[in-house]
């Protein structure tokens, strides 16, 4: 009889093919494929080994379940028209993943770096992007792209030459298709290819750049190099110019958040029993598969580096944000999973987005969260389709003031404290009318640090709101958080992205180029959004900048705590409402009308 979890296995990835009838003898429930020869499958024993299932005209999804096939090494779906997205928990023991000419989407899981046996790869002739991880280059043999991968980060001095001379920042078209494969690709009859002398200057700089990185930090450590802003913005260039990633890094304890409990509430004997002092809803799996039609695709409403997030109707009709940890790429064993869970589910600020349940049947982990339903403010101000237009400058202050808040309450009114550890413009849900919610609080520790403590690559698109003493050294504190958050003000002052490679190179860097201008308001009315038309009291703009430049200060302890910071931003909001008052609320003139007076006034 076939092994449970393999069965189980294959029913899901059949009712996620949409049932397709060239899969004879499979079955959405039960069954022994083993013993009745399922289309393509190969057991050795009671576990399934080998799914050969290319060119069968399968549809569908990859399903959710395919990482409990733990005996699989083989794995070919190729030449099928197989939609969505690579599923993040992919079998570890695969050795041979063959999904050539389907119609994947979106980004290779990180779990495919802990497939150590993984000796070939084909994933040709999708529509897959984002990131190669480095692992690839070199241990696989045969690795077929066909995709829009992002080749940046790194990657590049192994890759056959590419058809654009940038360099690093290369990116390949969607559609191209590389033919070599990337490892023993150099022609070695013709001495030393354009790729091959690529790969050594690329090597060449990677070494120089360390060596640079090395002695900054020692530099850094014995308080040799004072660091003020000017340098801070040489660090955050560096980082743009090479794409570092920082691996292994471990985080201060201020971080390690456990027991958040807010002041107020009694620390009971947490440790007694392990999922005792969860004050949010335990949900069975089969309700938030079925209130996500089975995690489908279209209920899939965005993707981070460790979990998927999906909108998700409960029985009750509540519409809830459900995210699925990535677990095959984050083992946080239970007892610590609880410990952070306990944490989360006691957060209650009217600027945090509220837990509101969780499941962990069949070694899942996901969060049930209230869905907050305008977008994230990284949409509102960067989204192409003018919504940032909606964002007055009024509206910008109470985010910032909104946010300001939530981070405050993490800091300094929950005990212990709670550092976020990853503060960025995505992470600021909208309501209805703008009010931000703050997203992913004490999630850090759970999604990217485990027991370990360790930091992966994938933060590496978090760095444009990092704070330089992260990047230098992996130490976070609340400080830490106060620098993203001068990072976020900045983006709402500017309506720029935090790390741009479309912008000229002295503007790639948000800190960098709007720091020093944030004193001047002659300067300042140059870098404010332009979106925002003029409208905004000139003075306003020039105390938000005021608190931009003391939140991205590059020496930590000269940055405000929150609770300053939200004092600021009071007084702003206040000034705001008194000088629309004055200017003629009661007379009907129009919001761009007064707003206009307020610049005038100023
Ligand atoms: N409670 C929620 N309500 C509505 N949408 C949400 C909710 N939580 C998350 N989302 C959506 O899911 C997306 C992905 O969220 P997620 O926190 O997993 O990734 P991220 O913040 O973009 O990246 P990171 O992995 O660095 O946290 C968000 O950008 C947002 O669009």
């Amino acid at each position: 009889i076939t092994n449970e979890d393999d069965v189980f296995a294959l029913n899901v990835l059949f009712t996620a093919m949409g049932a397709a009838p060239t899969l004879d003898g499979w079955s959405g429930q039960g069954g022994d494929p083993c013993s009745d020869n399922w289309k393509g499958i190969v057991c050795v024993g009671p576990n399934i080994t080998e799914l050969n299932l290319s060119g069968l005209n399968l549809m569908g999804t990859l399903g959710y379940a395919l990482d409990k096939l733990r005996s699989l090494m083989i794995l070919d779906l190729s030449n099928n028209q197989i939609k969505g997205s690579l599923p993040f928990q992919l079998p570890l023991n695969i050795q041979k993943l063959l999904l050539a000419n389907n119609q994947l989407i979106g980004v290779l899981p990180y779990s495919l770096t802990y497939m150590s046996k993984l000796t070939d790869l084909n994933i040709s002739n999708n529509e897959l992007n984002g990131n190669i991880p480095d692992v690839f280059q070199t241990s696989l043999t045969d690795l077929y792209l066909g995709n829009g991968f992002n080749i940046s980060s790194g990657t590049i001095s192994a890759l056959p030459p590419s058809p654009s001379p940038s360099g690093a920042e290369s990116i390949v078209p969607m559609g191209a298709i590389i033919q070599e494969p990337l490892i023993g690709s150099a022609d070695s009859e013709q001495g030393l290819s354009g790729g091959y002398i690529a790969g050594i200057v690329a090597a060449l700089m990677i070494i120089i750049l360390v060596a640079i990185t090395v002695i900054l930090f020692f530099m850094w450590k014995s308080k040799e190099l004072a660091i003020k802003s000017k340098d801070a913005c040489f660090l955050q260039g560096y980082l743009i110019n090479t794409n570092t990633k920082f691996k292994h890094r471990s985080i201060s304890d201020t971080a390690t958040m456990k027991y958040m409990i807010p002041k107020g509430q009694k620390a009971r004997d947490v440790d007694k029993t392990i999922n005792s002092g969860i004050s949010a809803t335990i949900f069975n799996f089969g309700e938030l598969q079925a209130g996500t039609n089975n995690f489908s695709q279209e209920k899939l409403i965005g993707e981070g580096a460790s979990a998927r997030v999906y909108k998700g109707t409960l029985k009750s009709g509540k519409v809830m944000a459900i995210k699925n940890i990535d677990t095959s790429a984050h083992m946080v064993p239970d007892k610590e999973f609880f410990d952070v869970l306990m944490g989360i589910s006691r957060l209650r600020h009217a600027n945090v987005v509220e837990l509101v349940g969780y499941c962990t049947e069949n070694g899942h982990r996901m969060l049930v969260y209230e869905y907050i339903d305008n977008g994230t403010l990284h949409e509102a101000l960067h989204s192409e389709e003018d919504k940032n237009k909606l964002l007055t400058w009024n509206i910008r202050i109470k985010i910032a003031l909104g946010a300001a808040r939530a981070l405050e309450y993490l800091h300094e009114i929950c005990e212990p404290m709670v550092v976020h550890c990853n503060f960025k413009s995505s992470n600021i849900l909208l309501d209805e009318d703008f009010t931000p919610r703050l997203s992913d609080c004490g999630l850090f520790a759970l999604t990217y640090f485990g027991s370990q403590c360790q930091l992966p690559e994938q933060h590496v698109g978090s760095f444009g709101y990092s704070a330089p003493e992260f990047a230098l050294s992996g130490v976070f504190s609340a400080k830490s958080d106060v620098y993203s958050f001068g990072v976020v003000m900045l983006e709402l002052l500017t309506g720029r992205k935090p790390l741009d490679s479309s912008r000229p190179r002295a503007e790639q860097s948000l800190v960098c180029w709007a720091a020093p201008q944030l004193n001047d308001i002659d300067a300042l009315s140059k870098i404010v959004d332009p979106s925002l038309k003029g409208i905004y009291p000139a003075k306003s703009l020039a105390r938000f900048a005021d608190v931009v430049a003391l939140c991205v200060q590059a020496e930590s302890d000269l940055r405000p705590p929150m609770s300053e910071v939200v004092q600021s931003l009071v007084h702003l909001v206040q000034r705001a409402s008194v000088t629309r008052r004055q200017s003629g609320d009661e007379l009907g003139l129009s919001q761009r009308y007064m707003e206009r007076q307020d610049v005038g006034s100023e």
